[in-house]
C-alpha cells in the first residue's frame, strides 16, 4: 500500500460480496466492453444507493387501496450527478437508475499522458447547481488531479455538498482529495495498492475509458 496519510473517515469502501464479485470480473483483462459496461452500471447503482442515504425527504400523505397513510418523497431539485468525461459516462445510467429525478452536469477532463495533469475541455451544469448536492462520478481515482479539478469547478459554481463516487481508488488520490477538500466524502468499490510509474492504479483495471468504449 502506498505510504500516504489521510483521514480514514473521508472514505467508504463498499464491503459486500456482490461488489467484490463484480469487481473481480471488472478487473479481468478478458472481460469484453459490453460486459464491462454492464458491471460498471450495476456497481454505480449500488454505490449511488449508499451515497444517497441522507437525501432530503418530505412527509406526504398517500392513499393505498386500503386507507390513507403517511409516506416520504424526495425533495425536488436537490441532486445533480456530475460525470467526468469520458469514463464517468459509464456510471451515469447506473446512478440514474436509483435516482432518476437527478439533474445531470457534465465535465470533460482528460489526463495528459506525460504530466498526468488533467486538461479540462467541456463543462455544462444544470440550473441551480449551487443549491444541489453534487455526486461526481468517475470510475478511477488515481493521482486525484481530475477529481480535484472537477471539485474546484463545482466549488467555483457555488456547490457546497460535493461527494465523489469511484470504482477504484488509489491511496494517493484519496490523500490528495482529502488534503485539499476535507469535506468531500469518497465512496469506492475498492481501495488499491497504489500507482505505477505511469500513474496507473495497481492492480487496478487498466484504462477505464478505453475498456468502456472499446478504444484500446
Ligand atoms: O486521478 P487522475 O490521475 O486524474 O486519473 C483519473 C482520471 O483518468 C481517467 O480519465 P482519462 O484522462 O483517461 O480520460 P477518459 O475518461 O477520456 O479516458 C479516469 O477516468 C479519471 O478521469
Ligand atoms: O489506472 C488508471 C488511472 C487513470 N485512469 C484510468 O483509466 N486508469
Ligand atoms: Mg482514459
Amino acid at each position: 500500500m502506498a505510504n500516504v496519510t489521510y483521514d480514514k473517515n473521508c472514505l467508504t469502501v463498499l464491503d459486500h460480496p456482490l461488489v467484490g464479485h463484480k469487481m473481480t470480473i471488472l478487473r479481468d483483462e478478458s472481460t469484453a466492453p459490453a460486459h464491462f459496461r454492464k458491471l460498471v452500471h450495476e456497481l454505480a447503482a449500488l454505490e449511488a444507493y449508499e451515497a444517497t442515504r441522507d437525501l432530503p425527504t418530505m412527509q406526504v400523505q398517500v392513499k393505498t387501496p386500503i386507507c390513507e397513510t403517511e409516506g416520504v418523497r424526495l425533495k425536488e431539485d436537490t441532486l445533480a450527478v456530475v460525470p467526468i468525461l469520458r469514463a464517468g459516462m459509464g456510471m451515469l445510467e447506473g446512478v440514474l437508475s436509483v435516482v432518476p429525478s437527478a439533474a445531470v452536469g457534465v465535465l470533460g477532463m482528460e489526463r495528459d499522458e506525460e504530466t498526468h495533469e488533467p486538461h479540462s475541455y467541456y463543462a455544462k451544469m444544470p440550473q441551480g447547481i449551487e443549491n444541489r448536492m453534487a455526486l461526481v462520478i468517475d470510475p478511477m481515482l488515481a493521482t486525484g488531479g481530475s477529481a480535484l479539478a472537477a471539485i474546484k469547478y463545482l466549488r467555483e459554481a457555488g456547490v457546497k455538498d460535493i461527494r465523489l463516487l469511484v470504482m477504484v481508488a488509489a491511496p494517493e488520490g484519496v490523500a490528495a482529495v482529502n488534503a485539499a477538500e476535507p469535506d468531500v466524502h469518497i465512496w469506492a468499490c475498492a481501495l488499491d495498492e497504489g500507482l505505477n510509474d505511469a500513474a496507473y492504479i495497481v492492480p487496478g483495471l487498466g484504462d477505464a475509458g478505453d475498456r468502456i468504449f472499446g478504444t484500446v
